[in-house]
C-alpha cells in the first residue's frame, strides 16, 4: 500500500465541489463582515487533551518532538482558535476559518471544515447569528432540504448533576442517551437509588419533535423548576426567530447531549433530511476560554465540508471552446482565450483527442503566409 490507512486521494468533481463549498463560505462570510483566521497544523496534544476539552489521546494523530512533547496534527479548530484568541482584544468578534481537521476515526484521518466563531456578542444575538449564518450559507449552496436541530446542555446535566457517577458511569450514560437505548439509561441511572431521576432521564429520551409543540408541552411540565424552565425559554425564543424568518423545520431534542466537552448552554446541528447527514453542528462554549485565564463568552459552528461537497449539483458550469492548435501556433491560442472571457477554454493539437459534443465550439488555427488566422469551419482546416 503507496497510503496509510485513513488517508486518501481526490480526483475531480470531488475536489471541485469542496473548493465550491470553501468559496461560497468566504463569500458569505466576507458579506456578513467576518474575519478571516488560521492556525498552524501542528500544536501541542495538551491543549485538546486537558479537562476543558477532554479529546481523549487516541483520537489524535500524535507524535513525540525532539523534546519528548507530543504533538498532534490540529483535531479541532475551535479549540486551536480559543488558544490563538488568547491575550487578543476583548471587544466583540466574529472569525471564520477553513482547512482540515485530523482525527483517527472510523470515518478516516482527515476531514474538512469550514465554521465561525462569535465572541463577545450578547448571547441571544450570537446564537442567532451564528443558525442565521448557517441558513445563509447553506442557501448559497442550493442546499435546501435539512432540519435544525436545538437543544441544552443545561437539561442533562440538571439531571446528572443530582447523581454521583464517576467519570467512566458519566460517559456510558451520555452514549446511551445519545443512542436512545432507555433499558440502558434507566440502568445506569437508577443505580445511585435516584428512581425519579432515572424515570425523568428516560422521559427526555422521547422529548425531540417540532419545536413548538415539544416546547409548549415542557414548559408546562417543568413549569415549577426554574433552571428547567428558563431553559425551554431560551430555545421557544430561538425557534421562534428561526421559524419566522424560513421554511426550514426546526426540531428540538431536549435530551440531546454534547458532542464534545466544551459545550455549555445552546448546542444545535444541521442535518440533510436526505440521509440524515449532519452538515453542521455547535453549541455556546464560553467555558473553554477558562483554560488560557480568560473570561470570554463564545458560541460557534463548523460545517463538514465534505457532506456538503457531495450534495452540490454545481449549476451554470461555464461553456467549453476547444482550440486545435500546434506546437507553433501554441502561444496565438493562448492569446485566443482572451476572447473568451468566461468560457473554459482547452487547447489540442489533434481533433481525435477530443469528443466534439463536451464543447460549445471547436475552432482551428490555421497558418497562412506566416501569419496565424482562426476558423470554425474544420472542413477548411482539412483543406488547408
Ligand atoms: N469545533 C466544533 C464545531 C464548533 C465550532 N464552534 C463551536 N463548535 C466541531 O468540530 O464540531
Amino acid at each position: 500500500m503507496l497510503l496509510p490507512i485513513g488517508s486518501q486521494d481526490d480526483f475531480g468533481k470531488t475536489v471541485a465541489n469542496r473548493n465550491y463549498v470553501f468559496e461560497a463560505f468566504r463569500k458569505v462570510t466576507t458579506f456578513r463582515g467576518y474575519e478571516e483566521i488560521s492556525t498552524p497544523v501542528v500544536e501541542y496534544a495538551s491543549i485538546f487533551t486537558n479537562q476543558h476539552v477532554g479529546m481523549p489521546l487516541q483520537s489524535l494523530m500524535k507524535w513525540f518532538n525532539n523534546e519528548g512533547e507530543i504533538e498532534v496534527l490540529r483535531p479541532d479548530w475551535t479549540t486551536a482558535i480559543a488558544r490563538a484568541l488568547t491575550n487578543h482584544s476583548k471587544s466583540h468578534e466574529k472569525w471564520a476559518y477553513q482547512g482540515s481537521i485530523f482525527r483517527n476515526n472510523k470515518l478516516g484521518v482527515e476531514s474538512r471544515q469550514v465554521g465561525i466563531e462569535v465572541i463577545n456578542f450578547p448571547n441571544f444575538h450570537g446564537e442567532s447569528e451564528c443558525l442565521l449564518m448557517a441558513r445563509n450559507f447553506l442557501e448559497e449552496l442550493a442546499i435546501n432540504h435539512y432540519v435544525i436541530e436545538l437543544g441544552h446542555t443545561g437539561i442533562f446535566e440538571y439531571f446528572i448533576n443530582q447523581l454521583n457517577l464517576s467519570n467512566e458511569e458519566l460517559k456510558a450514560l451520555q452514549i446511551a442517551m445519545h443512542d436512545k437505548r432507555k433499558d440502558r439509561v434507566h440502568q445506569l441511572a437508577e443505580q445511585n437509588g435516584k428512581e425519579h431521576i432515572a424515570s425523568e432521564l428516560v422521559v427526555l429520551i422521547d422529548a425531540f419533535g417540532p419545536s413548538e409543540e415539544v416546547l409548549n408541552e415542557y414548559e408546562i411540565r417543568w413549569r415549577n423548576y426554574p433552571i428547567l424552565l428558563k431553559i425551554v425559554h431560551h430555545l421557544k425564543k430561538l425557534a421562534k426567530l428561526l421559524n419566522e424568518s424560513s421554511k426550514v423545520p426546526v426540531i428540538v431534542d431536549l435530551g440531546m447531549v454534547k458532542k464534545l466537552p466544551y459545550y455549555s448552554g445552546i448546542i444545535f446541528r444541521g442535518f440533510l433530511e436526505k440521509n440524515g447527514s449532519t452538515c453542521f453542528s455547535g453549541g455556546r462554549y464560553d467555558r473553554l476560554y477558562a483554560q488560557f485565564g480568560e473570561d470570554k463568552n463564545a458560541v460557534g459552528l463548523g460545517f463538514d465540508v465534505d457532506v456538503l461537497a457531495e450534495q452540490l449539483s454545481i449549476f451554470n458550469k461555464p461553456k467549453k471552446i476547444c482550440v486545435i492548435a500546434s506546437d507553433d501556433s501554441l502561444s496565438y491560442a493562448e492569446e485566443i482565450r482572451k476572447d473568451y472571457h468566461n468560457y473554459i477554454v482547452e487547447v489540442f493539437y489533434d481533433e481525435e483527442m477530443i469528443n466534439k459534443d463536451d464543447f460549445q465550439k471547436v475552432i482551428y488555427i490555421l497558418q497562412k503566409d506566416g501569419k496565424y488566422k482562426v476558423v470554425e469551419n474544420e472542413d477548411m482546416y482539412r483543406f488547408n
